[in-house]
């Protein structure tokens, strides 16, 4: 077997003979005496290819280029060789095995080594501070973020997105550190921060039919627990309020319905613990009910329903669990699991069986949450006051919110300059499950904003214009589930759900396609109706089905124009029929991905109907005023009473004045007649639209 000497090998190398005998002792196993004693070929081929010389050329080492080390006789090399190299060369086999080996998992272990090597870094950093991270000259990493489409400074922040992308181009990989200097980082690192969970009282919030008793019932409430010493001088001051009963306290938000629920919901913000479902015994389950119940379930919170009003005549409690049993809820008694509570808000009958059945239910949720840690929490509500500047309440949620702490709340930032409580006391720290208003933001945040303890009000200040620049990429780029991208959605494995949402002129049409529509499910994905009601589509339907990331469908009926304005600012995808069939065809096609090239109906605006007139020649003639948009003499047009579509057609003609009219336009007066149509009304909506022809994508 071919040799090569240590110094032969050195030159080869670039390195002087003394660093390879080091280097082969300590990094292959290999003990050579000195710069004579020979390394076995293949053990050189190895180290070659380790320190990068893979062409191992040592025929070009020649004797008498030899190191300054190796200018030695001619008989002391044959003399060593004579010595050592039977030595040498039965040490290299004993070990030969070993340390190929470890050459080998050495290679292994730098590779390994070299791919986990990861550069941590938090929600935020600066251009100059991620280019220290990587090691990389600030210039590179600009360019890369260039190439990202980030035009950005050296001092300018950018989030952990963005870093990543342009980490991705330097061909660095790295990770969302878990000890993030700004305190914040995603949901589930958010729970790491949470070491001593400790029970934490339950957030209530009191929905149901208008009338049937919410505000009474928060009223009787709030004054069965207040103290005789606060009695008559309080006045309830923010938009939640806690109560305590038998030393345990329950945090009720002050804002009944499902709206603010399901907006904050639409926002990502679900603060509600346990829902009160407000039942007025003498009235039973009503539209508004049925929605609230769906809008619970969706959001799937436990609910307690408060049969009210028991103390009117023609109270029927027993006829409330009936209509109950309708949409799922069994009452306890009759075998279910619907805790029921007959109540009368009025005569303050009832209301503390009610407040231990919540105290029960959030036992039984086990609702913690660690106080010694950072505050993180929502906002419940905010406005602009002339004095006071920005003011927010503030429902902590983890941890403990101080005064003097730094907050970023959505976009906006600040430092706590006062605190109050629930009664406009000033208070100086609030932990979990507690509503507070607070002084200090820079800006008024959004009901349903969530709020993060940050370290100081820089990082907060940083943090929050960081969040304005990605906010304004995310409005243009969320897009909620259509049935176009349905199919490719389900394949990518992003959702294994289709929410629907129906809206109907009548409750027949509602249970037949609902019951067509989520028979059409698959193993991949399920077909479920969330929620089904007669009438336009309307606002709370729309925030519904962007809570719930849901498509929702009108049949006969139209969304109402700030239903309209709504969908399109969440991107919520509604779609009309007026043939039931059609709508299921187009959702079995958008299942298997088989949508078929479809006209697309564009709407150019609303007309609203102010006065009729009969002329016995023509039919008749409205006296109309344009909402938004246009009409034009050859839109298509439906004609909409309270949302409902009564009739499709065209235009017999368009006025302004005496004169016919190609095109009316927002804010003008006109005059029309529909063809082979009389039945006109005042208080009519005329929506204006044109088919236009699109050719739906490959899916
Ligand atoms: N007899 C009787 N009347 C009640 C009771 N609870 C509420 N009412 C009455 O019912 C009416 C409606 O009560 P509210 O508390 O305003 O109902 P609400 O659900 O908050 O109504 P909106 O806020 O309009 O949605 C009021 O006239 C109350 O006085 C009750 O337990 N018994």
């Amino acid at each position: 077997m071919s040799k090569i000497r240590v110094y032969e090998l050195a030159k080869e190398l670039e390195i002087s003979s003394k660093e390879l005998i080091a280097l082969l002792k300590d990094e292959f196993g290999i003990e050579v005496k000195n710069h004579m004693s020979v390394v076995e070929e293949e053990d050189a081929a190895l180290i070659k290819e380790l320190l990068g010389d893979s062409e191992g050329n040592k025929d070009a080492v020649k004797e008498d280029s030899m190191d300054t080390e190796g200018k030695v006789t001619k008989s002391i090399v044959d003399e060593y060789e004579e010595i050592l190299e039977e030595e040498v060369v039965n040490l290299a086999k004993k070990k030969k095995k070993t340390r190929r080996e470890l050459a080998q998992e050495q290679l292994e272990a730098e590779e390994a080594a070299l791919a986990n090597m990861k550069v941590e870094i938090g929600e935020f950093i600066t251009v100059k501070e991620f280019a220290d991270k990587l090691g990389k000259p600030v210039a590179e990493v600009i360019k890369a973020l260039i190439f990202t489409g980030i035009m950005a400074g050296i001092n300018q922040e950018i989030d952990f997105e963005t870093a990543e992308k342009a980490a991705k181009r330097l061909e660095i990989d790295i990770v969302k550190s878990k000890d993030d200097a700004s305190g914040i980082s995603d949901e589930k690192e958010e729970d790491l921060l949470d070491v001593n969970l400790e029970k934490r009282p339950p957030i209530v919030t009191v929905m149901g039919h208008v009338d049937h008793g919410k505000t009474s019932l928060l009223d009787a409430i709030r004054k069965a627990k207040v103290t005789e010493s606060e009695a008559g001088g309080i006045t309830q001051h923010i938009g939640a309020y806690t109560i305590t009963i038998n030393g345990e306290k329950i945090t009720f938000l002050d804002t009944p319905g499902h709206e603010a629920f399901t907006a904050m919901r639409a926002r990502g913000a679900q603060v509600t613990d346990i829902v009160i479902l407000v039942v007025a015994a003498d009235d039973g389950i009503m539209p508004q009910t049925a929605e609230a119940i769906n809008h619970c379930k969706a959001a799937n919170v436990p609910m307690i329903v408060a049969i009210n009003k028991i103390d009117v005549e023609g109270a029927n409690i027993d006829k409330v669990k009936q209509e109950l049993t309708e949409y799922g809820l069994v009452a306890e008694e009759w075998g279910g699991d619907t805790i029921c509570v007959p109540v009368s808000a009025k005569q303050r009958m009832g209301i503390d069986d009610l407040l231990e059945m919540v105290l029960l239910t959030a036992e039984v949720e086990e609702l913690k949450a660690d106080s010694n840690r950072r505050a993180a929490g929502t906002v419940i509500e905010s406005e602009l006051d002339k004095g006071r500047g920005p003011v927010a309440t503030l429902l902590v949620q983890k941890g403990t919110l101080n005064v003097g702490d730094s907050i970023l709340v959505g976009s906006t930032y600040g430092r706590i300059r006062a605190m109050f409580d629930d009664k406009g006391k000033k208070i100086k720290s609030a932990g979990p499950s507690i509503p507070v208003e607070i002084l200090g933001l820079s800006e008024v945040p959004q009901a349903g904003d969530k709020f993060h303890e940050v370290k100081d009000e820089k990082t907060a200040r940083g943090m929050a214009e960081a969040r304005k620049i990605k906010e304004k990429s995310l409005q243009q780029s969320t897009m909620r589930v259509s049935l176009e991208d349905l199919y490719s959605q389900v394949k990518e494995g992003k959702i294994k759900e289709l929410p629907i949402i129906i809206k109907a002129d009548v409750q027949g049409s509602i249970e037949a396609l609902k019951g067509t529509l989520e028979k059409l499910s698959t193993d991949e994905i399920k077909v479920r109706v969330i929620h089904g009601g007669v009438g336009a589509v309307t606002e709370t339907d729309i925030s519904l089905a962007a809570a719930s990331n849901a498509v929702v469908i009108g049949f006969n009926v139209r969304p109402d124009n700030n239903a309209q304005v709504l969908a399109e600012k969440e991107k919520v995808y509604v779609k009309t029929y007026r043939v039931i069939y059609h709508a299921v065809d187009d959702i079995k096609a958008a299942m298997i991905g088989m949508l078929a090239p479809e006209i697309k109906e564009v709407v150019q605006g609303r007309v609203e109907i102010r006065q009729t007139y009969k002329v016995s020649a023509i039919g008749t003639i409205a006296g109309c005023y344009v909402l938004n948009g246009k009409i034009t003499r050859n839109s298509e047009i439906r004609l909409l009473r309270d949302g409902v579509i009564i009739h499709e057609g065209k235009l017999a003609s368009l006025k302004r004045f005496k004169d016919d009219a190609k095109e009316v336009l927002a804010g003008f007066e006109c005059g029309l007649s529909i063809e082979k149509f009389n039945e006109i009304k005042e208080g009519d909506i005329i929506e204006a639209y044109v088919m236009e022809s699109i050719v739906r994508k490959e899916l």
